[in-house]
């Protein structure tokens, strides 16, 4: 993953109140070109230089830019219009993430007035035209590539579609975008366009989201203790969900894999069939595992006879108690988890949650969390082999999350991860479990092992048996490649 260098230094004005979601100025409507365009870079996908006093105005990193709200309304929009195709999703990725659309929204943000349309904006629209089918969505990713409302960016996209003359005619660079429009197809794509006219008089309020600090998102809620007695960073604005999200692409659980026992002593019989899916039988006892070397475990279900008070329902009756954790920013690693009270050998610690995606769904996105160096996916695939690779689902908790997002590798984990099965027993739809895999005082970090494959992994877990780093300087600290993770 390459971060592209921080930009240089621009005059811009800070703390002003323009908005993008309000549609607000006449002459932001108004096309009009400058020729002499007030950001200078010669291409959009070129990384500027980078310049002493780049902190003083512009985002300090990609990390503070791009937030991970930011990033799922954008990867939602851009879902919507690319439909699983990779090349589209790179060219909006790039052109999203590059710094000259950076430095350029960022202008816009902060300016008191209406900027005149630039050159490069027509360009960059053009650029589309040729590309995508004009549709709602593309307009509206147009218009968070550069920050514009919809509205404006619509008339652009007429302009150039119907060849209409821009009031500066005689600037070179018109004669290559404006060709006339000949085209049979011309009535067909008024309607659409009148179509899409309709859409945009909803504005989408998400978009406006995207770079407008003053449009507020949904308070923040969380649900953790958090401790920071490193540096000023705070937690970014993630959304807390108990349980799996599932994206709706992904394909519905095989419903014949939805059973359950017809035991009618409330499982106490060890003939329950639920607790014989289980390697040699359920391996909990007391509430913790009794042995580590195991498959997947399988719980009794709404589909069974038992009631809760079943002995084979540890798992999904075992209390979710955010108060006994502590997010923590760690020296070297970025945030940690710690636990706050001591953790029994066996245990059930938590479940990793996030939104799962399939894995066509996962390759568009990792496309804009690659070039952003963002968390990556946890693949739930236990079970497959290579050849069915394709049909591994996985979660995404880049957004969507609980504490577990914040989980750190060690190549000596107090964590094992478990995959197991209550619903839905479809293997794609299996979800993981953490457990300590010995007792863990209290104010230990919690840490598991990533398994990540990839040699660029520049592990600062400190631990003697590390297997990835022959002791990397931890002032040199550099995020580590994206990879991703396996469970046991
Ligand atoms: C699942 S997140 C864990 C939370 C993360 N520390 C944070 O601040 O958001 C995974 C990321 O944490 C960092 N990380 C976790 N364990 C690490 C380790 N042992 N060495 C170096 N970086 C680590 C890497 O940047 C990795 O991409």
């Amino acid at each position: 993953m390459k971060v592209p260098p921080t930009p240089p230094n621009k005059t811009v004005v800070r703390n002003s109140r323009t908005r993008l979601g309000a549609v607000k100025s006449k002459a932001q409507s108004n096309l009009s070109v400058v020729s002499n365009a007030p950001i200078t870079a010669s291409s959009s996908q070129t990384p500027l230089p980078p310049s002493p006093h780049s902190l003083r105005t512009q985002p300090s990193s990609i990390k503070q830019y791009f937030t991970p709200h930011m990033i799922h309304l954008w990867l939602k929009n851009l879902e919507s219009i690319v439909h699983l195709n990779e090349a589209w999703n790179k060219k909006l990725n790039e052109d999203f993430t590059s710094w000259y659309w950076i430095l350029h929204r960022e202008k816009i943000k902060n300016s008191h007035q209406s900027l005149p349309i630039t050159k490069e904006e027509y360009s960059l629209i053009a650029s589309y035209i040729k590309t995508f089918p004009c549709s709602t969505s593309v307009i509206q990713a147009i218009s968070a590539i550069i920050f514009r409302p919809p509205q404006v960016v619509k008339e652009i996209y007429d302009r150039i579609t119907l060849g209409k003359k821009e009031p500066e005619e005689d600037t070179q660079w018109l004669g290559t975008i404006y060709k006339p429009f000949i085209s049979k197809t011309l009535a067909r794509h008024y309607e659409e366009l009148l179509n899409i006219e309709k859409n945009l008089i909803q504005f989408d309020y998400s978009l406006a989201l995207l770079w407008d600090k003053n449009v507020s998102p949904p308070q923040a809620y969380q649900p953790y203790r958090v401790y920071n007695n490193i540096d000023d960073e705070v937690i970014p604005y993630l959304k807390y969900t108990l349980e799996n999200l599932i994206n709706w692409k992904v394909k519905s659980p095989d419903v014949e894999f939805n059973y359950g026992c017809d035991c009618e002593d409330n499982c106490q019989d060890k003939k329950c069939s639920c607790a014989a899916d289980n390697e040699d039988g359920y391996p909990m006892k007391n509430g913790r595992l009794i042995r580590s070397d195991i498959g997947p475990i399988y719980e009794c279900n709404s589909n069974c006879k038992c009631n809760e008070t079943c002995p084979f329902r540890v798992i999904q009756n075992s209390v979710r108690n955010n108060s006994n954790f502590e997010i923590f920013k760690t020296p070297n690693k970025g945030w940690g988890v710690r636990t706050l009270v001591t953790i029994k050998e066996g245990s059930f610690v938590m479940e990793h949650v996030g939104e799962i995606l399939e894995s066509r769904t996962a390759k568009l996105r990792e496309v804009c969390y690659d070039k952003l160096d963002m968390l990556t996916y946890f693949d739930f695939d236990f079970g497959f082999d290579e050849s069915k690779r394709s049909n591994v689902l996985c979660a995404d908790s880049n957004y969507w999350c609980n504490i577990s997002r914040f989980l750190n590798h060690s190549c000596n984990p107090n964590l094992i991860t478990i995959p197991f099965f209550v619903e839905y027993k479809d293997i794609r739809f299996q979800r993981v479990a953490f457990f300590a895999q010995r007792n863990i005082p209290a104010s230990t970090e919690l840490t598991f092992d990533y398994k990540i494959k990839s040699d660029d992994f520049e592990c600062l877990c400190g631990s003697s048996l590390c297997r990835y780093n022959k002791g990397p300087s931890k002032t040199n600290y550099k995020k580590s490649k994206r990879s991703k993770m396996e469970i046991d």
